[in-house]
């Protein structure tokens, strides 16, 4: 069931048009990952929802209640809607407890049990409560902030790039502590990220933004395996695209003739293929290309490759470490799953150098 409505939202700053037309459907209970590149519009749609800014145009309802509707809108405050900035935003002179009940109207008794309801669900040690927030490590202040979001029982809630500051380890823990936590208490969250990887692990569904407008919406795995362009491909991951002329079921390509996940489509298209689908080998069977150049990353290294027929276009192929790869050798390429096929139009993103292969 649709909880809230995006319908054909705009806004402008001056001649930059941040939003154009921008439509999106979001489930009751789910979790939405907006993402998408430095510029894209995502911080001004999480605005225009959380009601720090009004539309231009456009419609944004939420449980059968329009939020705004052009430039008339609700204000921020009677929406309940719950944000998490970057940063926490916590008020640095008051204490944890205080920063998650700020402006409740309650007795203080229910204030008390309430803030240690909330530190319980979101794993903040009790001892942690009489502390000022510059006591806390960036992830503990994440969760106050989440805490003090929650507190107001939101119908909504709004994550913008909350994980970013955190480092490596602390992120993932954090992100999959704060979607359990969204999951039990069953909160619609929309999470804005220029992650893709935070975005598929913690969405059920992803939105991919560009240039201001919606790419292509819809689960995780469905938009990494089949997105609909080399941008939205490239987004969400690492992406070997590749000129084929389709007949019969077959991409017929420079690494030979694989399966096309679009059997019904002729003629000439763009494949994408993810680089765990392809196994680069001294000796095994495939399509014989030349390494160029190898580029050591630590679990896996950078392979840049000149097959015969692309060796214009040397393709960049991401492989485990210890698949044996030296600059100067010949290797086999062989490819496993289908290829999928891109809609027309969907050629290489405007202005993307390097090789393909690489995001
Ligand atoms: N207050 C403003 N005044 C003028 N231009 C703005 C304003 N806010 C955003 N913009 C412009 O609108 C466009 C979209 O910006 P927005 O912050 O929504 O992008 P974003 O996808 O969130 O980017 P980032 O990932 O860098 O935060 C950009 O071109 C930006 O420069």
């Amino acid at each position: 069931m649709t909880f809230l409505t995006i319908a054909a939202v705009s806004k402008r700053y001056g001649p930059v048009v941040a939003l154009d037309g921008v439509t999106l459907h979001i489930a009751a209970g789910g979790r939405t990952a907006v993402v998408g590149p430095s510029g894209s519009g995502k911080t001004t749609l999480l605005r225009l929802l959380a009601g720090f800014d009004t539309p231009h145009s456009g419609r944004i309802t939420m449980d059968g209640r329009v939020l705004a509707d052009g430039t008339s809108a609700i204000p921020a405050h009677r929406r309940d809607i719950g944000v998490v900035m970057q940063d926490g935003a916590l008020f640095p002179h008051l204490s944890v407890a205080d920063n998650i009940a700020f402006g409740l109207c309650e007795s203080a008794s229910r204030k008390t049990s309430l803030v240690h309801e909330l530190s319980d669900l979101v794993g903040l040690e009790r001892a942690m409560l009489e502390r000022k927030p510059d006591a806390l490590s960036g992830g503990q202040q994440q969760r106050v902030a989440l805490a003090r979001a929650l507190a107001r029982r939101p119908k909504l809630m709004l994550l913008d790039e909350p994980f970013s500051a955190l480092d490596t380890g602390l992120r993932a823990s954090t992100r999959k502590a704060v979607a359990a936590l969204l999951q039990s208490a069953g909160v619609t969250t929309v999470l804005v990220t220029h992650d893709q990887a935070e975005a598929l692990s913690f969405a059920d569904h992803v939105a991919v933004m560009g240039s201001g407008r919606i790419l292509q919406a819809g689960p995780p795995r469905e938009l990494y395996l089949r997105p609909r362009s080399a941008t939205v491909a490239t987004f969400l991951g690492e992406a070997l695209i590749l000129p084929a002329a389709l007949s019969g079921g077959k991409a017929h390509c420079a690494l030979g003739d694989i399966e096309a996940d679009t059997p019904s489509r002729a003629g000439r298209a763009d494949i994408m293929l993810r680089p765990e689908q392809v196994s680069l080998s001294l000796h095994g069977p495939g399509t014989a290309c030349r390494i160029l150049d190898v580029e050591f990353a630590g679990a896996t290294s950078i392979a840049t490759l000149a097959i015969r027929g692309l060796e214009n276009s040397p393709i960049a192929l991401r492989q485990p470490s210890d698949a044996g790869m030296v600059a100067g050798t010949v290797a086999r390429l062989a490819v496993s799953g289908p290829a999928h096929v891109l809609e027309a139009g969907g050629g290489m993103p405007a202005g993307e150098g390097g090789l393909p292969g690489i995001a």
